[in-house]
């Protein structure tokens, strides 16, 4: 086909396998990242290399052991799976492939197979709907990073975020439904953390804590992690009709001294428990495959402190993993760039 539009899902990465020797290896690999541990050359690489890493991997390793299924890191699993899905869905017009950011496969060697394929036009599509630098920005860079060296550089689109898009909101609704609100005391809407010193980097004036991020998304706060993961809470709270007192934002993964993101969602479940709350519903909203951080850090370290401190049960929501109305939304955001050479091309779509 003449037209074809190659489309490239980008993931974060997971380890090739939870042995200590690949986990050492991807932790490496995804902090010594200068987007992910944002410090001058020399202490980034001490600090990671020499204290971060030896110390992490067998503790992380112990946690990827329980986490790995018969299908590997369910990081991965899903994002294939999200993959083969867009593909029956877009149909012949594209080709869809997936790749991740950190391990594999890898963002080159994806990349390296398309080239030869010769598309006209390129969709990247990261799989994060709130832009972070740590995230979205480093898989773009990685992307232009490999495509520059390129003879023939085709036509590109970025997509950089979609935490408001009708459609993704709208799986994040469904997926809540399974789970109503008037079921459980409390909502935690616990997205991953980011150091506080690269949410102001967005900014050319001023800091975040300038911005009113917590009420509203405007022209100067739109690319700031902490404002777009509350409107994401705000989006599914006014879908679902949880009123405003019943639901709390935090920020979970926090690694290091620095300031991060607050609340923190450990304290939340701690003091919650301590409240009263007996069962409490867990939105992870920021990712979009359950991964480490929602079936380990949510789903069995949070009950545990929750059961700890007086609750009962915490329900975590599953990601949008291969959620139909998940694969809708990244159909539309290519469709949304796509250039239809032929009415014929258009009208397979419809
Ligand atoms: C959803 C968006 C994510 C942001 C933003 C993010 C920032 C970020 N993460 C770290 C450090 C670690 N993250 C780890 C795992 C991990 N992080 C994300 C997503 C975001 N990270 C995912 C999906 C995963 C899980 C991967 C999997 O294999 O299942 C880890 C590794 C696990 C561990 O050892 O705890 C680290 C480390 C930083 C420092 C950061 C922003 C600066
Ligand atoms: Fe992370
Ligand atoms: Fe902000």
């Amino acid at each position: 086909m003449k037209h074809k539009t190659g489309v490239l899902l980008v993931n974060l990465g997971t380890p090739d396998s939870p042995s200590v020797k690949n986990v050492r290896s991807y932790l490496s690999q995804f902090l010594n990242d200068p987007r992910v541990i944002d410090i001058p050359w020399l202490m980034r690489k001490l600090l990671v290399n020499l204290i971060i890493v030896p110390f992490r991997a067998p503790k992380s390793a112990k946690i990827y052991q329980e986490l790995w299924t018969d299908k590997g890191s369910p990081l991965l699993h899903y994002t294939r799976l999200a993959s083969e899905h867009l593909q029956q869905e877009l149909g012949d017009d594209f080709h869809v492939e997936y790749a991740m950011r950190y391990k594999n496969p890898s963002i080159e060697s994806v990349l390296e197979r398309m080239r030869k394929m010769n598309f006209a036009h390129l969709i990247i599509v990261p799989l994060f709907p709130q832009y972070a630098s740590s995230t979205t920005g480093s898989a773009l860079q990685n992307v232009m990073e490999v495509i520059r060296k390129w003879w023939v550089i085709p036509e590109i689109s970025f997509v950089s975020q979609y935490y408001d898009h009708p459609q993704f909101v709208q799986a994040l609704l469904e997926r809540g439904k399974q789970y109503p609100h008037k079921e459980y005391d409390h909502v935690m809407f616990s997205f991953h953390g980011l150091p506080v010193r690269q949410v102001d980097k967005v900014y050319d004036d001023g800091l975040c804590e300038d911005h009113n991020c917590e009420a509203e998304v405007t022209d100067d706060n739109k690319f700031c992690y902490k404002a777009v993961c509350y409107e994401t809470a705000r989006q599914i709270a006014r879908g679902l009709e949880i009123p405003e007192e019943k639901y709390t934002v935090a920020f979970q993964s926090r690694l290091g001294n620095d300031p991060w993101l607050e609340p923190f969602a450990d304290k939340v479940v701690k003091e919650q428990a301590e409240k009263g709350c007996k069962k409490l519903l867990v939105f992870s909203p920021a990712f979009t495959a359950d991964c480490l951080e929602t079936i380990i850090e949510i789903g069995e370290e949070y009950q545990e402190i929750f059961q700890e401190h007086g609750g009962e049960h915490l329900q975590l929501v599953e990601s949008l993993n291969d959620h139909p109305l998940w694969i809708q939304t990244l159909k539309e955001l290519v469709l949304q760039r796509a250039v239809f050479h032929t009415p014929a091309m258009a009208e397979n779509q419809n």
